[in-house]
């Protein structure tokens, strides 16, 4: 099989792959220069743009090329067990350095030194935006690259959903699922390293640079600062988990990839940090109080439900997981109809989103660009919600059909 033309396009199809790689970049430096006005309205018309001068500074390159190369470094250390993916089509599977969590303690490391020898780590405000523009331009040339190698890789090895045969869509979605430089994989390392890594890194940056201002960081930044540390944390340390996810099972390497992980996850997923830099907040002792546990319940439900999920397709017979009630499939594998994935179809995307929420109230509710996260969250979710049920119903038939009726809804209880 050379192509899939017939594969129904996600996106939008050929004209959603030609408008967003345009049209997402533009909003990351819009976002930013918004995020950093005075009145940080997304009505404000003429749009705060930022003069051409501003969006170029070779320091950033530097920076942004640095970044990545120590990752990558990091990424490539002997340490840290070695894991499995799934089976891939040709029957093989692929291993994958386990050694997230090691290279953020290392970077963790390095970041107190360069505090300690002085480094001015709030300058990351003033440089945002070229850093922004620099990570925009690596993600261009990377899927550029993948696109171009693709066309050496073997049918085996090319995704079922970016092979379509049409140029622009298949840039975007990308042709090749897994492509590696000898044993570097390089969709599994942009997906948690140096995009998430640089997130945290660069909210401590505005955490600095509200020392800097204010003399001490206020209740709201500690607060963003911790839960979205708590995230990253969590996500490098339960690694091995993102092995079975859509984006390293299914997806194949492309734009929407590389540009997400690259420049959406660390200019975007920040903001409210950087926000409150320009408009400081007060927070009562309650009002965080009540924030601190609806961040605990969101990240409760979301590792409960991830790892419980994780814990029956590795080991069914596993202690945790063998009283489960399930149903059978053609396929012989099983689907969970008790515990988490009983409660709704996707708790995991449910408690995600409460930890969104909780990271946007810190910022009050006086404006609606801190709330951008959860907003965009949430439509990433639906619509992720609703690809993943394809593919589960393609793969289950009946079986999926009968798990949609014993478990009624999406995400939410009683509402979707
Ligand atoms: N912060 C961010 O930007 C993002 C975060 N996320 C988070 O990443 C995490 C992973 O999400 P994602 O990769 O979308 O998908 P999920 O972890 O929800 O995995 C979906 C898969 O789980 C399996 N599954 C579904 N229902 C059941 C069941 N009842 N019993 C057993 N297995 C079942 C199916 O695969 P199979 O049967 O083949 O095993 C299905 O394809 C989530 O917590 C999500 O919130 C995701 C996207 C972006
Ligand atoms: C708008 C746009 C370009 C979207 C691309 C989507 C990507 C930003 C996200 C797709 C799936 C993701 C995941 C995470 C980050 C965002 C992307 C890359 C994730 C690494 C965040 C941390 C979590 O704990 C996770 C490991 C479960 C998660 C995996 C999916």
């Amino acid at each position: 099989m050379a192509t899939t033309h017939s594969a129904e396009k996600e996106f939008g199809g050929a004209l959603g792959a030609t408008c967003i790689p345009v049209f997402l970049p533009l909003t990351v430096l819009y976002l930013l220069s918004v995020c950093r006005s005075p009145a940080a309205s997304v009505l404000q018309w003429p749009p705060p743009l930022p003069p051409a001068a501003q969006l170029w500074d070779p320091l950033a390159a530097v920076l942004v090329v640095g970044w990545i190369t120590l990752q990558s470094f990091l990424y490539l250390l002997p340490i840290g067990k070695v894991s499995e993916g799934l089976v891939l089509r040709d029957g093989s599977k692929l291993k994958y350095p386990i050694n997230g969590f090691h290279a953020l303690s290392i970077t963790a490391v390095l970041l107190i030194v360069c505090l300690w020898l002085g480094m001015p780590l709030g300058y990351l405000f003033e440089l945002i935006l070229p850093l922004a523009v620099c990570a925009i331009g690596v993600s261009y040339l990377l899927s550029m690259y993948l696109y171009i190698r693709s066309f050496w890789a073997p049918q085996h090895a090319l995704s079922l959903g970016g092979n379509t045969g049409n140029p622009l869509y298949d840039f975007f979605m990308g042709r090749e699922l897994n492509p590696r430089i000898g044993d570097f994989d390089l969709k599994y390392f942009c997906e948690l390293r140096p995009g998430l890594i640089g997130w945290v890194v660069i909210n401590l940056g505005m955490l600095m640079k509200e020392v800097e201002l204010r003399g001490s960081p206020s209740l709201a930044m500690q607060l963003v600062n911790g839960f979205q540390l708590l995230y990253v944390t969590d996500a490098l340390w339960n690694e091995e988990a993102v092995l079975t996810t859509m984006d390293i099972v299914h997806d194949g390497f492309g734009f929407m990839l590389a540009f997400g992980d690259l420049a959406w996850v660390p200019f975007t997923y920040g903001l409210q940090a950087m926000f409150l830099v320009v408009h400081p907040q007060s927070l009562s002792t309650l009002g965080a109080a009540g924030i601190i546990l609806l961040n605990g319940i969101g990240y409760y439900i979301f590792r409960k439900s991830n790892s419980q999920k994780n814990q029956f397709r590795r080991d069914p017979t596993h202690k945790s997981v063998a009283h489960l009630e399930t149903i059978a499939t053609a396929t012989g594998k099983r689907l969970l109809v008790s515990g988490w994935w009983g409660f709704v179809r996707h708790p995991n995307y449910l408690g995600d989103l409460l930890m969104a929420l909780a990271w946007s109230l810190p910022c009050g509710m006086s404006h609606i660009l801190p709330y951008f996260y959860v907003i965009y969250f949430t439509i990433l979710l639906i619509h992720r919600e609703a690809r993943d049920e394809k593919h589960c119903r393609a793969k289950y038939g009946l079986a999926w059909d009968t798990y949609c009726r014993r478990v009624p809804y999406r995400i939410l209880p009683y509402i979707y």
